[in-house]
C-alpha cells in the first residue's frame, strides 16, 4: 500500500519507513514540494488532523492514504512543557538543539537533574474523505543533559522506563519495540485494516 507522509521532519520520515518496511512511503514535499502548515490547534489531535487533512485535500486524490504525526514531550514537573509547543519551544523553527538546550536551562531553573517525563504522538490517517486518529505514549524521565547521538529531538535526553540510557544511546529497536510512534502506527494499521 501506498502511504502520503504529512511530515517534513526527517526523525519521523525514517522512522516510519524502518516501521513501514513493506510500505511505499513518500512524503508529501516529494509531491507537493514545500507547504507550510500553521499548527495553531491546541491539541496534538487538533494539529495531527491539520496537517493530514491540507495534504489530503491539495492531493485532490480520493484513493490516497494520507497519515501525519504530531508528536512532543510533556514533563509534569514543568506543567507539562513543552507539550504541543515541543518543536518551538525555544523559538519559532528551532533546530533540535535549541529545543533540547531550552528544556536543560528548564530543569536547572527548577534544580531538577532527572525528572519524570512521556512522549505522546497523535497519528491521522484521512482516506476516502474521513478522518481517524489513534495516540500512543512512552514514558520515562528527562535529564539535564544531552547523551548520545541517536534518535532524533528529545532523545539524547530521555531515558525510557526499565532502561538506564538515554535513547540517543540506546540502539533504535529499543524505542522501535515501544515508542510513542510505534504503540500509535499499530494502532493506525489495524484502523487501515479495516476501511480499505
Ligand atoms: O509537523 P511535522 O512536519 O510533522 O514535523 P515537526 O518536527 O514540526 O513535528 P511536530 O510538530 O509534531 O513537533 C514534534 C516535536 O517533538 C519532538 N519529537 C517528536 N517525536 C519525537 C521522538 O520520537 N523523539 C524525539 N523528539 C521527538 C520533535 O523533535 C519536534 O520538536
Ligand atoms: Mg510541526
Amino acid at each position: 500500500m501506498r502511504i502520503v507522509l504529512a511530515t517534513g521532519n526527517k526523525g519521523k520520515i525514517e522512522e516510519f519507513k524502518k516501521l513501514l518496511p513493506k510500505h511505499e512511503i513518500v512524503t508529501y514535499k516529494e509531491l507537493l514540494g514545500d507547504i507550510e502548515i500553521v499548527e495553531d490547534k491546541d491539541s496534538f489531535k487538533g494539529n495531527a488532523i491539520k496537517k493530514a487533512k491540507t495534504i489530503y485535500d491539495l492531493l485532490n486524490d480520493e484513493t490516497a492514504i494520507v497519515i501525519s504525526d504530531d508528536s512532543g514531550i510533556s514533563v509534569p514537573a514543568l506543567n507539562n512543557e513543552p507539550g504541543i509547543y515541543s518543536a518551538r519551544y525555544a523559538k519559532e523553527n528551532a533546530t533540535d538543539k535549541e529545543n533540547n538546550n531550552k528544556l536543560i536551562s528548564k530543569l536547572n531553573e527548577i534544580n531538577l537533574e532527572k525528572t519524570e517525563a512521556y512522549y505522546t504522538a497523535c497519528i491521522a490517517i484521512v482516506y476516502k474523505n474521513e478522518v481517524y486518529t489513534v495516540h500512543g505514549w512512552m514514558h520515562g524521565n528527562v535529564i539535564n543533559k544531552e547523551l548520545g547521538e541517536g534518535g532524533f529531538g528529545y532523545d539524547p535526553m530521555f531515558i525510557p522506563n526499565s532502561y538506564e540510557k538515554t535513547l540517543g544511546e540506546l540502539p533504535y529497536e529499543v524505542k522501535k519495540a515501544f515508542s510513542h510512534r510505534t504503540k500509535a502506527l499499530n494502532l493506525a494499521l489495524k484502523v487501515l485494516d479495516v476501511i480499505i
